[in-house]
């Protein structure tokens, strides 16, 4: 099989307990290269334990995650962030003081030696960085060097975006990232979103807003209490359909 036809991510039969909570039960669904998957479901449906078993912060009660084709365990977040997969939550964990550089390298500072001297911060590198990933997410503000405690919502979302991008990531994991913005800032966003599909990644969208699962994703995924409520091709649904499957009966 070549690359292209494997999916990026393959969930099998995913459970996670928690004593006598089945907050996911035998839960199963692929992602392709190039698509963006919605996962919804009512609050306590199982989405947050769902993404967290998948992103090494929960190691799951049973079942199988696979990468690239690959069967994978993480045991923690920074494991699963350097084979590719990325959950921005809705906090992005965002150094305010620095800029879009510091961020994309916070606690991977690349270092150079100015001759022959003691390593220092390479900051031509950095910016460099900076600002090659922001364009080819068509992001564009007048201060690249600027704090990010200067941007907006969606700006630091793309901050956040870039960070993921500039390290590889094939899967990202976005937790509600329209969720805290006005409707210029979400459309944004989903613009963003277009632009990881159009580069080949994966990309799990979690969301309560229907409108904005429709204007970007392929397929959504419902869970209602710990399992696959349903699962539909976008262009085959509607939100009357999905807020059934959210609530069921
Ligand atoms: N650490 C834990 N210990 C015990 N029960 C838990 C734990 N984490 C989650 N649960 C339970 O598992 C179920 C699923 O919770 P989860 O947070 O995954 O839902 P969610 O779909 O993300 O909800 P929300 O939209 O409110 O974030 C809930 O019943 C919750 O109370």
């Amino acid at each position: 099989m070549s690359n292209s036809a494997q999916p990026i991510l393959e969930v099998r039969n995913l459970s996670k307990h928690f004593g006598a909570v089945r907050a996911l039960n035998d839960f199963s669904m692929t992602i392709a290269p190039g698509e963006v998957v919605a996962l919804a479901g009512d609050n306590g449906a199982g989405k947050t334990t769902l993404i967290k078993a998948i992103s090494g912060v929960y190691k799951p009660t049973s079942g199988e995650v696979r990468l690239e084709g690959k069967p994978v365990s993480f045991s923690t977040p920074q494991e699963a962030r350097d084979s590719g997969i990325e959950t921005i939550y809705q906090d992005l964990a965002l150094a305010d003081n620095l800029s879009i550089g510091g961020n994309i390298f916070l606690g991977r500072e690349p270092m150079t030696k100015k001759f022959g001297f003691l390593p220092v911060l390479d900051r031509k590198k950095m910016s460099e960085a900076a600002r090659d990933t922001m364009a080819l997410l068509d992001f564009h503000v007048s201060r690249m060097d600027a704090p990010v405690s200067n941007f907006s919502g969606g700006q630091r979302q793309a901050v956040a975006i870039g960070r993921a991008v500039y390290w590889n990531a094939r899967l990202l994991i976005m937790d509600e990232p329209t969720a805290a913005l006005g409707v210029p800032e979400q459309r944004k966003v989903i613009s963003l979103i277009h632009q990881l599909k159009a580069q080949g990644r994966g990309v799990i969208f979690i969301s309560h807003n229907l409108q904005d699962i429709f204007a970007v994703s392929d397929r959504i995924v419902v869970l209602r209490r710990g399992v696959l409520a349903g699962e539909r091709r976008i262009a085959d649904t509607t939100h009357d359909e999905v807020v059934k499957l959210m609530v069921g009966g």
